[in-house]
């Protein structure tokens, strides 16, 4: 008889996106993807698509803890990866459950969508500097995110360090620099502040990016779950958004998805 093989838990607690492209939606298909079991929290509903966000409605903050303690306690959880989360009652009351949680946490500081639309409100960042930053195991910025949040502005590949070092200064454990708004190489900076990694992959020419830093913190979660380090997680993630940019695909009159299905079909002969 051959034993029932579990598969790890990782836990999204994120806002939905109804074209599918990103937020709780990108992140449970790239868990599938990248063989895990995925679980959600909603924390907020939008009504998106390819050309940005039409409307946005958050939950309750009952209704989020309650969510949480549904999966944690009876379920459990191998990784936790948190994206939009609206307001600062929100992130407070995230925060605070991140940190009765023993699995580690990917924070996507998510601030604004790819179209400009806010899906952070203004009053939350504080609450995200000196509550959910010290939390978080990786937190993975991207370039508006840390100028939003540290006031630095990264033009230069040099500028990464000093970003990481203004994001390090908040608690994280690690900080990924997502550069993937540089021109040129699509090159982001990991560090815990002594080791550091530099991720370079080519640019693709593709404009169907929508939900790019919601896959990859969603696949560094997923590596964290199965027993990863940090640089070996991250370093798996980054191969894994580099081929759905690659593969991305139009949608609607803007800006498609990634393609979640690449490694899947690349894996299944
Ligand atoms: N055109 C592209 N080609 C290759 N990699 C990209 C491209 N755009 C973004 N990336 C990569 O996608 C990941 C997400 O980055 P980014 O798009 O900056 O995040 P966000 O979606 O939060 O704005 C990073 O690893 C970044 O380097
Ligand atoms: C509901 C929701 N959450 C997060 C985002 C931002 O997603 P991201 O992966 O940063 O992708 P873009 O929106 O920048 O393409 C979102 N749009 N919606």
């Amino acid at each position: 008889m051959s034993a029932v093989r579990v598969p790890p838990r990782v836990l999204t607690v994120a806002g939905s996106d109804s074209g599918g492209g990103a937020g709780i939606q990108a992140d449970l298909k790239t868990m599938l993807a990248l063989g895990v079991h995925g679980m959600s929290v909603l924390t907020a509903v939008t009504a998106q698509n390819s050309l940005g966000v039409q409307g946005a409605w958050e939950l309750p903050v009952e209704a989020v803890r309650a969510q949480y303690r549904s999966v944690v306690d009876d379920i459990g959880v191998q990784a936790v990866k948190t994206g939009m989360l609206a307001s600062a009652e929100l992130v407070e009351a995230v925060a605070e459950l991140i940190s009765g949680t023993d699995a580690p946490a990917v924070v996507d500081p998510v601030g604004v969508s790819k179209h400009g639309d806010p899906l952070l409100a203004a009053s939350a960042l504080d609450s995200v500097r000196t509550r959910l930053l010290p939390v978080a195991t990786v937190a993975t910025p991207n370039l508006d995110e840390v100028a939003q949040l540290t006031g630095v502005r990264v033009e230069s590949e040099d500028d990464l360090r000093r970003a990481a070092a203004a994001v390090l200064e908040y608690g994280p454990r690690w900080v990924l620099i997502k550069g993937g708004h540089l021109s040129g190489e699509a090159t982001d900076l990991l560090t815990d502040g002594s080791e550091e990694l530099l991720l370079r992959a080519p640019r693709h020419d593709n404009r169907h990016t929508h939900g790019t830093g919601c896959t990859l913190a969603s696949a560094i979660a997923c590596g964290l779950a199965k027993g990863c380090s940090v640089p070996e997680a991250v370093t798996a993630a980054k191969e894994y958004v580099t081929g759905a940019i690659a593969a991305g695909f139009a949608l609607g009159a803007g800006i498609g998805p990634v393609d979640h299905g690449w490694a899947l079909r690349r894996d299944t002969p």
